[in-house]
């Protein structure tokens, strides 16, 4: 008995810690008169170390504390605040701290995050703060995808980044999107015949129908397959596509807590390693094939090759392994997003038929190509409004140096985070924010990039690329849609505001489905 009280002070101040009863004493005094010394030392030291470790969370817990920036108390359940604030998008933050210009949290346990609400700062920091800003953060969560992480435009950085974005952004020009036009329009025909019900009883999740479609179209036009021409290849590559998405919880804390030297050398990826394989295999094919077939970004990409040696000095190009990097991240940040945006608008419009009466009299009889589309305004200002609406966008950047944001002085490593919905659905900033109508953004549809407060796509130079593309596919889908179909609210529908979004992983879902029905116009 006394061996195992060599190892505290003495028995009596073990007997103070709050919360620990003499009878528990005696039981942990018992169970360890029973071990060696070397398991008690093992035991000792753990205890220690968890001792240790606990003090240096409650310090590094305390960064907003210490510079009097309030926000929520951060636990290891929640990874510090990152599962709550993700989760509703910062709305439960926005309401307990609503006389706050700025509130504090820890992302991914420890890093800490200043939340910023004013759109003004925002844009202080994404577009003339870039200098302190270039990233959207590089912690370890960033690079649980895979060896390949460190190659997605997404998450290079300095020349490295702007190489890849230059080599990437013409394919999102207009002279490229005319021809991706043909692509779209094939893919939805296509998609039409297998996914629309015969009958108008049938309902259907907005967002299922809207995730086939808009995969299709990225394997199309990111890829340069078409299910009309190869159905088998197409549907494969589909269940692997979605297997990038279905990223488990507990996978991705075991991938980002492994060291990443260890990962990358070992090639663990956590997605499985066939789907790894089955895409290097895709993309080296169609790599080959070059500019043969229909226009696409991997045979684009495959014009413009480098050699690995080139990475850091060319600014143009992109080596093998960035070209296949590249192309998942077109499904990865493309698919999902461009989804769900046309998902909400599908939901919108069956919601309310004067607005689809009105983008109807605009199609019936117009020319669906792309200069044709762009002639149709109003179909733009309904896919802002449905991004004002629903809510679902994240804005992230790591300061590179220590700085200033909103009076608050943050060192090098803090990040900091926009949530646009508190600004998209303010009686500050639009009036009668909760009313879905696409008529506000009469005369300003097509600015999406540089609108004082919308922010459906980001901005500054990190903003998002493919903007143009997701608007004309968004378009070219809801044209013809309507052109041919009236969209019907099911039976239980919910009200439009009634759906609320939430982050399940990589993927957006909706709190609610949104279900609809196609009735064929006579
Ligand atoms: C409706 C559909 C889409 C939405 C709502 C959307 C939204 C966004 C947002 C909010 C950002 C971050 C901007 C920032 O940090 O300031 C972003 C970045 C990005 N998006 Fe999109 N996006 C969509 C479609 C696409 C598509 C189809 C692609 C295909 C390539 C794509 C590729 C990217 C890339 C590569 C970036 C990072 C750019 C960089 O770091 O330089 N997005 N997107």
């Amino acid at each position: 008995m006394e061996a195992v009280w060599e190892f505290f002070p003495s028995k009596k101040a073990f007997e103070s810690v709050p919360y620990v009863t003499k009878n528990q004493v005696e039981k942990v005094a018992e169970f360890l008169k029973t071990r060696s010394r070397a398991e008690i030392l093992t035991i000792s030291t753990l205890g220690l170390t968890g001792v240790i470790g606990y003090c240096w969370l409650q310090n590094k817990w305390k960064y907003w504390q210490r510079k009097g920036v309030s926000g929520p108390k951060p636990s290891l359940a929640d990874l510090g605040n990152t599962i709550s604030t993700f989760n509703d998008l910062g709305v439960g933050l926005f309401e307990k701290y609503a006389d706050q210009d700025v509130i504090g949290i820890y992302f991914f346990f420890t890093q800490p995050c200043l939340i910023v609400k004013d759109p003004a700062i925002w844009k202080e920091v994404a577009i003339k703060g870039f200098h302190n800003f270039t990233t959207r953060g590089r912690s370890e969560a960033n690079f649980a995808f895979g060896k390949m992480a460190p190659d997605f435009v997404t998450l290079a950085e300095g020349q490295k980044w702007k190489r890849i974005r230059n080599t990437i952004v013409p394919f999102f020009s207009g002279a490229r999107l005319k021809e991706t036009c043909l692509v779209l329009q094939d893919t939805y025909e296509h998609y039409e015949n297998t996914a629309v019900p015969k009958s108008a009883e049938t309902e259907v999740d907005a967002k299922a129908f809207a995730a086939g479609l808009t995969l299709r179209a990225i394997l199309g036009s990111g890829l340069g397959l078409s299910a009309k021409e190869n159905e088998e290849l197409v549907e494969e590559v589909y269940r692997h596509a979605n297997i990038l998405s279905q990223t488990s919880f507990w996978g991705f804390i075991k991938t980002s807590t492994v060291p990443r030297w260890i990962r990358y050398k070992l090639n663990m990826t956590n997605y499985p390693s066939s789907t790894d394989d089955f895409f290097r295999e895709v993309i080296a094919q169609i790599m080959e094939q070059k500019s043969s077939g229909r226009t696409n970004l991997v045979s684009l990409m495959a014009n413009n090759i480098i050699e690995k040696s080139q990475e850091y000095t060319a600014t143009k190009g992109l080596t093998k392994d960035e070209i296949i990097a590249q192309t998942l991240i077109f499904k990865l940040a493309g698919q999902d997003t461009t989804a769900t945006a046309l998902s909400f608008l599908l939901f919108a419009l069956a919601k309310t038929p004067s607005v689809q009466e009105e983008i109807y009299n605009q199609v019936k009889s117009a020319d669906l190509s792309y200069e044709g589309l762009k002639k149709i305004k109003f179909i733009d200002a309904c896919i802002k409004e449905a991004m004002r609406f629903f809510k679902f966008i994240v804005l992230l950047r790591e300061a590179d140096q220590d700085c200033e944001v909103a009076g608050v002085k943050i060192e090098k490593g803090t990040l900091v985070l926009f949530l646009p919905n508190l600004v998209h659905r303010s009686a500050e900033f639009y009036q009668d924010p909760d009313v879905f109508n696409p008529h506000r953004f009469d005369g300003n549809e097509s600015n999406t990039l540089q609108d004082d407060y919308w922010f459906g796509f980001g901005i500054g130079p990190r903003s998002c690329p493919a903007v143009r593309w997701a608007f004309v596919s968004i378009k070219i889908f809801v044209a013809n849609i309507l052109k041919t179909y009236e969209l019907l609210p099911g039976e239980n529908t919910p009200e439009l505001n009634e759906v609320k979004v939430r982050l399940a992983g990589p993927k957006i879902e909706t709190t609610v489905p949104m279900k609809i029905r196609f009735r064929k116009r006579a």
